[in-house]
């Protein structure tokens, strides 16, 4: 067991024990968000004839070549051809075919006027400039080409890639399994929020908060009743969690007090601890333990350092068993928007957020970090401050960890 590991040594013993869950295949609009488990290629090229560009005329750009304002050039209109239907005729010299956008090309011509640039009158069309062969055209296989991979295995699907597949005629697609994370809340003093509030008591967030999160990087939560801090309670409740989940997480008696009794917990059910505590603040309480093939990660009980190392160590397992090919949490460079006051003895978590200001985008910190909960409503980054930094001046550039969607801070210029 290793104690006080770096993040990057916890996140890598924790992947270095998971895989991808399992495949299946879902229905296109079911695909939204899953991750796709075979490369998928196109079975034919889109557009799979060459079509037309514009409502006008196919013909042959040959016979434009001598037209001018002076000297027009007419063609006789021999047939018309709307989208969704096949020309019966081919364009033969001094013809033309009336065609609607995204009809296919009739054969012999090779180039489409715009109605606009012609003039029509007793079945046939005046054409004043030359046209150059191809225009007004999209040839077989712009858009793709068969054979060509439309997606990798390991990346999520999004609305763009679900309009390509079905442009594709692909509704069945393979997935990767949704990973299943059981959330375990130890802690004599929660109650549900539903429940009555008592002196003493704190209602539980951070079963919902977690549940949440499990779905925003889509995972799929399994629920189990809270436990009191009392070790057997926990271990039985740990032994129905590796039944039910992929992941399990709990959060709560990570740290020295008398009640701390994850690390009993884990003993009677016979789990193997990896290590316990990581070096960054705030989440330093974590043990990551394995049983089954099953990896158990222990975080604390305060609701932000849960979050945190959560959006850390837990994030990360859950993309790599959600089979995404790069499971670490996106790294970005900003600039800061205010600074911080304290040095940081320990590598400290900013919770931020990525906003704009006069159209430039920066790194705002929240406004209280700790252990508050409300203050991290907006954020989307945790900015990354190396242990040792002195305080952080506005204006001063930081690396920081990608956690939620930066769009959501991003609605209106500040
Ligand atoms: N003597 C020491 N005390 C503490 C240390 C330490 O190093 N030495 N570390 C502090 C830090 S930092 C943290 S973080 C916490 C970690 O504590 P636990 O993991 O044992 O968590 P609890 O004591 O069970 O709870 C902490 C706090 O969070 C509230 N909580 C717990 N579960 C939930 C939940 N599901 N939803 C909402 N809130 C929850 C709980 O009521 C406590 O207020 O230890 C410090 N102490
Ligand atoms: O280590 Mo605690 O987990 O800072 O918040």
């Amino acid at each position: 067991m290793k104690i006080n590991v770096s993040l990057e040594e916890a996140q890598e013993l924790v992947l270095s024990m998971v895989n991808p869950v399992g495949e299946t295949v879902v229905s296109l609009p079911a695909a939204l968000g899953r991750v796709i488990s075979r490369d998928l290629i196109a079975p034919f090229s889109e557009p799979s004839f060459d079509k037309s560009a514009f409502d006008g005329y196919a013909v042959r750009a040959g016979d434009t070549r001598s037209a001018s304002s002076a000297s027009p050039v007419v063609l006789q209109v021999i047939e018309e051809v709307s989208a969704g239907s096949v020309p019966v005729k081919k364009v033969v010299p001094g013809c033309a075919i009336r065609i609607m956008t995204g009809a296919p090309l009739p054969e012999g011509a090779d180039a489409v006027v715009p109605f606009e640039d012609v003039e029509e009158a007793l079945g046939s069309i005046v054409i004043r400039r030359p046209l150059a062969a191809g225009s007004g055209v999209i040839p077989t296989g712009n858009d793709v080409l068969e054979g060509e991979v439309i997606a990798r295995r390991g990346r999520r699907v999004n609305a763009l890639l679900i309009g390509v597949l079905a442009s594709l005629g692909i509704t069945r697609v393979p997935v990767y399994d949704q990973v299943r994370v059981a959330i375990i809340n130890t802690g004599s003093e929660l109650l549900d929020p539903s429940e009555k509030r008592q002196l003493g008591k704190i209602y539980v967030s951070n079963r919902y908060l977690l549940e949440a999160r499990c779905r925003e990087v889509g995972a799929e939560p399994v629920y189990l009743e809270g436990v009191p801090d009392e070790k057997g309670a926990i271990a039985g409740s740990l032994k129905k969690a590796l039944e039910k989940a992929d992941l399990v997480i709990t959060t709560g008696g990570t740290s020295a007090g008398r009640y701390d009794v994850i690390k009993e917990a884990l003993s009677i059910i016979g789990a193997q601890i990896l290590f316990s505590r990581v070096a960054i603040k705030p989440g330093k309480s974590v043990i990551a333990s394995h049983k089954d093939e099953k990896i158990i990660l222990s975080l604390a009980g305060n609701p932000t350092a849960a979050m945190v190392t959560f959006d850390l160590v837990a994030v990360p397992a859950i993309k790599r068993m959600s089979g995404l090919e790069d499971p670490l949490l996106p790294v970005v460079t900003g600039i800061l928007a205010g600074g911080f006051p304290s040095t940081s003895p320990r590598r400290r978590l900013l919770m931020a957020r990525w906003k704009r200001q006069n159209g430039l985008g920066l790194i705002e910190l929240a406004g209280k970090q700790g252990n508050v909960l409300k203050s991290s409503i907006d954020c989307n980054l945790l900015v990354d401050v190396p242990a040792g930094s002195p305080p952080l001046a506005a204006g001063q550039s930081v690396a920081a960890f990608v956690v939620g969607n930066l769009n959501d801070s991003l609605s209106e210029d500040e």
